[in-house]
């Protein structure tokens, strides 16, 4: 369905990436790689950033410095060619209120100078269903919710193949339902290869749907890289609890691990953070064969979350 991918296999590759606006570095020193096939969230609190990166990306705002490069093109100059590849949906789109859900599309669509008059019924037509718009497709879209609009403008990103879906929170006004359609609307334009790039100040909404991911603070990346991988990283730690707290603390300290203070509330438990690459079920072994009276052991892993939260310093909302 899309045009031959050209050599590079990144979708979007951003390079020192600067946009000061005024004395505020909206976005700082951003490199970023998004693999060709991706769903690759784009997460950060308020104000991070992700809006002016986006925008710097299609070609809305001209960075301050540094470079990119769009379905291996290089940006700006590119821009022409490479746009008609790519579907964007940016800070909800604006919409002619007197016209239907269709008629906006229609317009929309019309105005595309690449696009095929003789397919733009059925493509409106499918593009509305595929974002569940098909039943209001005739009402006004001045009378649409948020959520409707906010669908609206994803269909319209959807009226032609796009090798590259640029999607700045889509979900914004949708209810969980409809946060749900748009996840799952995700997955299939994923499965049938399109590149996503989809930003949110929601972990949640990243953890469910991306492969990759990259986090803004203040402007400057954090971290980026395969879901999997950050979650792996992640530290994990072992709980012991036991009446012979000395004993195990020995026990634990002679394998490498470095328990932690015992803490009033709980003294019957011995904590550690776990080295990668020690059994949990060798340490138990251990404890029980030096006479350790083991009530029970635990790991527990680094929620995102909480990997997040210690990179950013700040709480992310984990519901919709
Ligand atoms: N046109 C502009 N002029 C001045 N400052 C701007 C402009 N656009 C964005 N900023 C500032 O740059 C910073 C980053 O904003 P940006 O919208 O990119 O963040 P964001 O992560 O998308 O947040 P949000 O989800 O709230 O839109 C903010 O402090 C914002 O006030």
């Amino acid at each position: 369905m899309s045009a031959a991918p050209s050599d590079s296999d990144a979708a979007i590759e951003a390079s020192d990436l600067t946009k000061v606006f005024g004395k505020q570095r909206a976005v700082d020193g951003l490199t970023l790689t998004v693999p060709r096939g991706a769903v690759f969230g784009f997460l950060g609190p308020n104000g991070s950033g992700k809006t002016t990166t986006i925008r710097m990306l299609l070609g809305l705002v001209a960075p301050t410095s540094g470079s990119i490069s769009l379905l291996g093109e290089p940006m700006p100059s590119a821009l022409a060619g490479v746009l008609p590849r790519v579907g964007a949906l940016v800070e909800g789109p604006a919409v002619y209120p007197y016209l239907s859900g269709r008629d906006n599309l229609m317009r929309l669509d019309a105005a595309d100078v690449r696009s095929d008059a003789a397919t733009r019924k059925t493509r409106v037509a499918s593009a509305l269903d595929r974002v569940g718009l098909g039943h209001a497709a005739t009402k006004k879209a001045g009378t649409y919710s948020l959520g409707m609009k906010q669908r609206l403008g994803l269909a319209n990103a959807l009226l032609r193949d796009r090798e590259l879906l640029v999607l700045d929170e889509p979900t914004n006004g949708l209810d969980p339902q409809g946060t749900r359609e748009v996840r799952g609307l995700i997955r299939s334009l994923a499965a049938d290869g399109t590149t996503v790039f989809v930003s949110s100040h929601l972990l949640s909404e990243i953890e469910q749907v991306c492969s990759h991911v990259a986090v803004m603070s203040a402007g400057r990346l954090v971290t980026q890289g395969r879901l999997d991988e950050l979650r792996a990283a992640g530290e994990r730690r072992l709980t012991v609890t036991t009446p012979d707290t000395d004993a195990a603390r020995g026990v634990l300290t002679a394998r490498g691990l470095a328990p932690e203070l015992l803490t009033a509330d709980a003294p019957d438990t011995v904590t550690a953070p776990l080295p990668a690459g020690l059994a949990v079920e060798e340490l138990t072994a251990a404890l029980v064969a030096a006479g350790v009276r083991v009530r029970g052991i635990a790991v527990s892993g680094e929620t995102l979350e909480d990997r997040f939260v210690a990179l950013t310093g700040e709480g992310f909302d984990v519901a919709g």
